[in-house]
């Protein structure tokens, strides 16, 4: 049901672009301009990509790109509410950086203590739980004969609460983890799985990293926030990690607070 609703709404955006000659200055208009060009330079009705195969490509876009940054967000929200000392150093960080302007893209990198905060979220609340892979041949990883052929799942929040990996407070919030980086803040180089890693890691990972961290920046401006008495705590795997009740938080507008 979703799925042919998905594919319907899809199909109104593109066809309208296919009958011009316009595909779009957007992912969608690059993929449809990747049309096989003839010999006379023209495009074919032949895509090179099948429309299946860009529907396809639209969809994978959609979710992976909102989903799991707004998943971010929000146990982001739910980290900084439980732990006041974060937010208050965040909206200083903010705050020296910007003072009341929207922030500006290219000093968002800038925020080095948000984007710890923010890898310690994607540490302990990864929005994706899991990774597969298949054996292109037979091998060994640690101790472990793999045959070729055999299917892998690997368990990111498991992985990323190991305290062979992380030391004896992996479970604990501890952005300072993160001080010199990704590569230094575990015993392991690339003990952060979140976007994964290799050739098929997260081609969104920076993008997201801006959108969380601009978002974020308005709303520490803007707002302080804590945690509503009606929140539950109940991480759930809904494909991704949500919180199973929601994140009902309460937002005071900073002028008012002061
Ligand atoms: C917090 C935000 C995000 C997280 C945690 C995340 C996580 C991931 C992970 C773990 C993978 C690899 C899956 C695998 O190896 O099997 C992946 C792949 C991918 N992500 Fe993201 N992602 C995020 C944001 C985004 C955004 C914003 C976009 C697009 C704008 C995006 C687009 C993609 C695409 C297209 C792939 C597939 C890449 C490929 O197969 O080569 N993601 N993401």
């Amino acid at each position: 049901m979703l799925e042919r609703k998905l594919k319907s709404l899809l199909t109104e955006i593109i066809q309208p672009r296919l009958a011009t000659s316009e595909y779009g200055n957007d992912l969608l208009g690059v993929m449809l301009d990747s049309c096989i060009e003839t010999k006379q330079g023209g495009k074919q009705v032949d895509l090179s990509l099948s429309m299946e195969e860009i529907i396809h490509e639209c969809k994978l876009f959609f979710f992976a790109g909102h989903e799991n940054t707004s998943l971010l967000l929000t146990w982001s929200v739910y980290l900084l509410s439980i732990y006041p000392e974060w937010q208050e150093k965040l909206r200083n960080e903010v705050l020296k950086e910007f003072g009341r302007e929207s922030p500006n893209p290219n000093a968002l990198n800038k925020l080095k203590e948000m984007t710890m905060v923010l890898f310690e979220t994607l540490r302990l609340y990864s929005p994706a739980l899991f990774m597969q892979r298949k054996t292109v041949a037979d091998m060994t990883v640690g101790s472990i004969k793999l045959p070729k052929g055999m299917a892998i799942v690997i368990p990111i929040p498991i992985m990323h609460r190991d305290k062979e990996v992380w030391g004896d407070d992996a479970d604990e919030f501890n952005p300072l983890r993160f001080k010199n980086g990704i590569t230094g803040a575990a015993k392991v180089p690339h003990g952060l799985l979140a976007f994964s890693m290799g050739p098929r890691s997260c081609i969104g990972q920076n993008f997201s990293m801006l959108e969380a961290k601009s978002t974020l920046a308005l709303m520490l401006q803007k707002f302080s926030f804590t945690l509503s008495p009606d929140y539950v705590h109940a991480p759930v795997d809904l494909f991704t990690l949500k919180p199973k009740f929601g994140l009902p938080v309460f937002l005071r507008p900073l002028d008012k607070c002061n």
